[in-house]
């Protein structure tokens, strides 16, 4: 049986998507600043108040709301201890900028619910993306507008963004790359059992997903014991403002598909992610198959199953193999048993750093002279005996790096620096051990650039 599967990201990239309802919102959102502005052209309404009673009018989400405000406040009419005065035009426009991406969100989350494996994505679908003129404006607004609630004066009160989301589940959220079936979702379960996994296609989609506050946590493959680390996702953590709050260490079982009643001969090619064809490198050339890569495990399986390929296998997990009907010709087709894969659980918000507990702390660096200053930033966890899980140098090569400027005053500006270096290093301590704290004051003298990606509880493998 064939489901219509599509993860969010090859859907938005090879369909679009059209969402009826815009106007509506539009024209509330307007209305409400014309009264508004009327208004306070009669009363020096100071700041503060006007921005309260724009957020708890105008929107009915909270990030919204919050962007309601971001607006106004960026808008000339809200000049600091000037009474509120200004231009309407940038109202209007504000309220069209926020309008529209309000219904942007609620458009990702109607295809984020979509995807449940429950309700087949009928593929007729059509999908056509909504352009809007401030459609950079909403991408920028789209950063982690989430991080910046905790920055508001008061919590913001939530309506409830749509009768639907009303009702969803209480359980958390968890976005995840690939579609149903991938070993991310098993990781996403190991993580948090009760939650409610999000097939999010590509590695990007998860992040956004979190950002969006569509989904509570992400979870991320980070690096293989057999193919390493993921490169791309340590470029997207560096990317966007979330922070990593935990790891699992998932055994991979990779399993040979096809169609059912297809022998091993018959196969010529094999679809899989390009970590798992690398984690099945030897046992696949040992039976002259083919590798060929595509997007995730589980659309390996969910390829082969739509199209009936029965020259074609598919390396995925066994739980694929039940969603897309696909016989397992060959299970643990990995090289190695002890294939493990590493994933990330990221969040808006950070952990708590406790001591009492093993933890690990994430950080990237940026040395200015390479391995010349590597030794010293070595140095700083050496002396204090503090233990080094990983270290991975990403030469730049004055690639420039897109990051998102954490000291900039510039809100969720979009900084591109190059560096000559970029170290990962996972550190054995938490960041509450006043020997941590001391080596990355430390560590801040030789450094160039230091990121705390997250300060988390190990994942210790069972022995
Ligand atoms: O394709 C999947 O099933 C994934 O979850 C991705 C992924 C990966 O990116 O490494 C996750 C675990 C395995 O290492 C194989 C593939």
């Amino acid at each position: 049986m064939a489901l219509n599967h599509t993860p969010i990201a090859s859907m938005a990239s090879a369909e679009s998507i059209t969402f009826c309802g815009h106007s509506k919102f539009q024209l509330g959102a307007e209305s409400l600043f014309d009264s508004c502005f009327k208004l306070s052209k009669n009363e020096s309404f100071h700041r503060q108040e006007k921005s309260k009673m724009l957020v708890a009018a105008t929107c009915t989400t909270r990030e919204a709301q919050f962007a309601v405000r971001k607006a106004s406040v960026s808008t000339p009419i809200f000049k600091e201890t000037h009474p509120v005065g200004g231009h309407f035009a940038d109202w209007r426009s504000a309220s069209s900028t926020l309008t529209s991406k309000w219904v942007k969100q609620l458009e990702i989350e109607s295809i984020i619910r979509n995807l449940q494996p429950a309700n087949a994505v009928h593929s007729s679908s059509s999908l056509q993306l909504l352009k809007t003129g401030s459609g950079g404006c909403i991408a920028k607004m789209a950063l982690p507008i989430s991080r910046r609630l905790s920055d508001l004066p008061q919590p913001l009160s939530i309506n409830g963004l749509t009768a639907s989301r009303a009702k969803r589940s209480t359980a958390l959220r968890v976005a995840h790359p690939g579609a149903a079936g991938a070993h991310s979702e098993a990781a996403a379960n190991k993580a948090y059992p009760e939650c409610e996994s999000l097939p999010c296609g590509k590695f990007e989609v998860p992040f956004e997903a979190v950002e969006l506050c569509l989904a509570d946590r992400a979870v991320l493959p980070i690096e293989n014991s057999v193919g390493g680390s993921i490169h791309k996702n340590y470029d997207l953590l560096l990317q966007h403002r979330l922070h990593i709050v935990g790891e699992v260490q998932l055994p991979v079982r990779h399993c040979l598909l096809a169609i059912p009643g297809t022998t091993k001969k018959e196969l010529k090619r094999v679809l899989s992610h390009p970590q798992a064809l690398s984690q099945c490198e030897h046992n696949l050339s040992r039976l002259g198959m083919i590798p060929e890569a595509v997007n995730d495990t589980a659309a390996a399986a969910r390829l082969v199953a739509a199209n009936n390929l029965r020259d074609t296998g598919a390396i995925a997990s066994s739980r694929a193999a039940r969603l897309y009907g696909l016989d397992i010709v060959q299970s643990d087709f990995q090289d190695y048993s002890g294939n493990t894969t590493r994933f990330l659980m990221v969040a808006r918000e950070p952990v708590i750093p406790e001591t009492g507990r093993k933890s690990k702390t994430s950080i990237v660096i940026a040395l200015e002279n390479g391995s010349e200053d590597l030794f010293r930033a070595l140095a700083v966890f050496a002396l204090r005996n503090i233990n080094l899980t990983k270290i991975e140098s990403r030469p730049q090569r004055r690639k420039p790096l897109h990051v998102v400027d954490k000291d900039s005053k510039v809100e969720h500006c979009m900084t591109s620096k190059c560096f000559e270096y970029l170290f990962y290093i996972d550190f054995e301590a938490s960041m509450a051990e006043r020997q941590a704290q001391n080596a990355l004051k430390e560590l801040e003298e030789v450094a160039s650039f230091l990121r705390v990606l997250g300060c988390y509880p190990m994942d210790v493998p069972a022995i």
